[in-house]
């Protein structure tokens, strides 16, 4: 008993480690799975087969290590209870036999309780093992239950009921990093946006256009003010913030469900209502060619996880339906390629006395705005109306038209609406 027990301690103290290891092992080998079938198309565009497998076999060789020092630590285990049990049941029987000289009944009888008595203990280790084992997955689940979390809605940081009355945006000495020890990504950007205004946002790449989207919803870390509608921002609850401006990103995502949920999660609103927006939003425009009506997304269309079964174009056009569906007075969008065209008119017709900012990588979406907000290395560089600024010599907008393949026909757009 006393062999037994100190092989099952040493056993128990050297599985929970290499357990740990298996554990911390495996999640890459399923991430880099996932990630690999979500952008296969991706993959075999680039001809990045090999480099991915590659990969792939490291982590599993990583895995496999773990996981093959667990088999032979439970190999190692089984081989002393089998030699323990057999020299304790060896023993005995001999005892009986040979010392005692007990009747045949006796000696049988003792030996088949000896057998079970070891298989007991046997069992009992394997049970303890297994608790062990699955303690590591509640230390794990706490180790997330302990990441740091955002602040919890309290009753002061409610808003009055009829707030937001009107997109009125202004925004004062506005800095942001990605997290508390990493580089300033804004700096103390100032300025003012009147409700109603249509606003575009432009910059090279890594000029900070996405991180100033982010910082106006505090997803990132933030100083200085943001004082929507009349309320600094910092002073009110994340998701009445979050659910008061709409924004629809490069890539929005959506829940698996129908397209109904996606639209209205707690069943709030009328099919009459939903489908006026959808309408709205342009998904009418975007499905014109379809003849078949199996074809046509409606609000029973099954969405999969994350929208995979929609294109991006698709998508956007739903973000934008939801912002119509709740009268957002902010709407951010960051604009794509592909569905500008019918983003853009339908945010002429719809949201008419709602603040519109739109993140653009392509100039031509924003020509037409009320004005145009150009970020540099995360400064303000120049703010004003687009005929304004594309008359400066040496202005940073007209430099990016100049540098534009379409300078002349932005050059004439901005001519047309001014
Ligand atoms: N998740 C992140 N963590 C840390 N830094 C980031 C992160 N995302 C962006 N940055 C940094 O913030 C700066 C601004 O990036 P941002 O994405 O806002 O630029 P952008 O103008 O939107 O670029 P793009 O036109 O390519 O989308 C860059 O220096 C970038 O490296």
């Amino acid at each position: 008993l006393a062999a037994g027990y100190t092989c099952a301690q040493i056993y128990l103290k050297s599985q929970m480690s290499v357990k740990r290891e298996m554990s911390v092992a495996k999640s890459p080998v399923l991430g880099h799975f996932g990630a690999t079938v979500a952008c296969l198309a991706s993959i075999r565009a680039y001809g990045a087969q090999e480099m991915v497998t590659e990969e792939l076999l490291r982590q599993v060789d990583k895995y496999s290590q773990s996981s093959r020092i667990f088999y032979n630590l439970q190999q190692w285990m089984a081989i002393r209870m089998h030699v323990i049990s057999a020299l304790f049941i060896g023993s005995l029987t001999w005892y009986l036999m040979y010392v005692k000289k007990d009747t045949a009944s006796n000696t049988g009888f003792s030996i088949n309780m000896a057998v079970t008595f070891t298989s007991a203990i046997f069992g009992w280790i394997i049970n303890i093992n297994m608790l062990e084992g699955q303690s590591m997955s509640l230390e794990r689940i706490d180790a997330y239950v302990q990441i740091e979390q955002e602040a919890k809605p309290t009753e002061q940081g409610k808003p009055p009921a009829y707030w937001p009355a009107s997109g009125e945006l202004r925004v004062e000495n506005l800095s942001a990093r990605y997290s508390p020890e990493g580089p300033e990504v804004l700096h103390q950007l100032s300025f003012h946006i009147k409700s109603g205004e249509r606003i575009g946002v432009i910059g090279r790449t890594g000029s900070g256009k996405s991180s100033l989207a982010l910082s106006l919803l505090r997803c990132i870390y933030t100083t200085g003010e943001v004082i929507y509608d009349g309320i600094p921002t910092s002073s009110m609850n994340l998701d009445t913030l979050r659910s008061s401006i709409t924004i629809i990103p490069q890539v929005p995502e959506l829940i698996s469900g129908t397209l109904r949920q996606n639209l209205d999660p707690f069943g709030e609103v009328d099919d009459l209502m939903l489908n006026g927006s959808l309408r709205a939003a342009g998904l009418t425009a975007l499905q014109d060619h379809f003849t078949e009506d199996e074809d046509k997304i409606t609000l029973d269309t099954t969405i999969s996880g994350g929208g995979s079964n929609l294109s991006v174009g698709q998508r956007q056009i739903i973000a934008l339906a939801r912002a119509l569906i709740r009268r957002s007075k902010l709407l951010i969008l960051d604009e794509d390629y592909k569905t500008d065209t019918i983003i853009q008119t339908s945010l002429c017709h719809e949201l008419t006395g709602s603040t519109v900012i739109t993140i653009a990588h392509r100039l031509q979406t924003i020509m037409d705005s009320d004005r145009i907000l150009v970020l540099d290395a995360g400064n303000i560089v120049e703010f004003g109306v687009p005929a304004d600024l594309l008359k400066k010599k040496g202005g940073k907008l007209r430099a990016l038209v100049e540098e534009s393949n379409e300078k002349n026909t932005l050059f004439n757009l901005v001519r047309a609406v001014y």
